[in-house]
């Protein structure tokens, strides 16, 4: 578990984040999304305990995580800090585990966990993306914490360790461990995570399961193109329906299906050349929550003047 609660940092006259409160739950992927600068890596360096906020407080498992006596048992964090390219996974993981009293045995586990076993012996500088990154899986599971956080574990990844990830991360939520982890593209989040929490400009915008995100902001709509539109759009207004024309014979329509579009447009000898039904995709969501976050930010400077 881990609870941020009114957590701010300012960097001079730059604020990362902006009394953000939010709890990660355990036996789900969570994903922190937000735009690049959004301040997902200072929080997450925050709840490490890596950045001391300005003020605010985090806790990991019930406790700011300076009380915690054995802080890698709690929380197996992957936060952009990598290994010494001139070590090999194995000594590198070795030395981790022997500064937090952790035995060689469980450097072999994670080893295996994260199918490194076959390179483990090689230097760190020479692997791929893929492989440094499950390096630092490896390296974030090696006190068999019950909380993982990740930030941007997916970024340049190609598609087989993207799916390898995926897998994993769900993996350890199935085993009811907490899961948090960061990326600035909704489509990678929409995959991966059952949980979302979207930040902009350092604040709060969505906090909810990736369904529920869904339903409140998309919405079905069909998009129909007809060299008749001037006629079919008041023949569909009227009936509880949003009619909006996009471009020259092209109309998006709501609340109303395409079968009854249809059969409208028949009973006016409209001729149809396009209907196209459309939900709303996750991506869409995601831009439309961010954008409220810009429209947020403008009242203020606004109202400053
Ligand atoms: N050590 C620092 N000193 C000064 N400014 C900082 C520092 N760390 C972060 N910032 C600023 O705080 C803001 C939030 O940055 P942060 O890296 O937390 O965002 P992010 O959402 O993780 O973005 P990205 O996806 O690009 O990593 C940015 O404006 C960044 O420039």
């Amino acid at each position: 578990m881990i609870e941020v609660e009114h957590l701010t940092k300012r960097f001079g006259a730059t604020t990362a984040v902006d009394d953000l409160s939010f709890t990660v739950r355990p036996g789900t992927v969570t994903g922190f999304l937000g735009p690049n600068g959004a301040g997902k890596s200072t929080a997450m360096r925050a709840i490490a305990g890596l950045v001391r906020p300005t003020s605010g407080t985090t806790r990991v498992n019930g406790r700011p995580i300076e009380e915690h006596a054995a802080p890698l048992t709690e929380i197996g964090t992957l936060l952009g800090t990598p290994a010494h390219p001139g070590r090999t996974a194995r000594n590198h993981l070795r030395a981790l585990a022997a500064t937090h009293g952790l035995g060689r045995a469980r450097v072999e586990d994670v080893l295996r966990l994260t199918g490194m076993e076959a390179v483990a012996n090689r230097r760190v500088g020479t692997y791929s993306m893929g492989m440094a990154q499950r390096l630092g899986l490896a390296a974030a599971l090696l006190g068999d914490p019950h909380t993982i956080m990740l930030d941007e574990p997916i970024n340049g990844l190609d598609p087989d360790g993207i799916v390898w990830v995926r897998h994993f991360l769900r993996g350890l939520a199935a085993e009811g461990r907490t899961v948090f982890l960061s990326s600035h593209l909704m489509s990678e989040m929409a995959q991966t995570a059952d949980h979302l929490v979207v930040i902009g400009r350092g604040r709060l915008i969505a906090d909810a399961p990736i369904a529920e995100l869904l339903d409140g902001v998309g919405e079905t709509r069909v998009v129909v193109r007809t060299p008749d539109a001037d006629r079919l759009a008041p023949a569909l207004a009227g009936r509880g329906v949003t009619v909006t024309s996009v471009a020259a014979g092209e109309l998006e329509v709501t609340g109303i299906d395409a079968a009854e579009i249809a059969a409208i447009a028949r009973d006016h000898d409209v001729l149809l050349h396009e209907l196209t039904t459309r939900t709303a995709s996750l991506e869409e969501a995601y831009l439309s929550l961010t954008d409220a976050a810009v429209d947020y930010q403008a009242v203020p400077a606004a109202a400053a003047r």
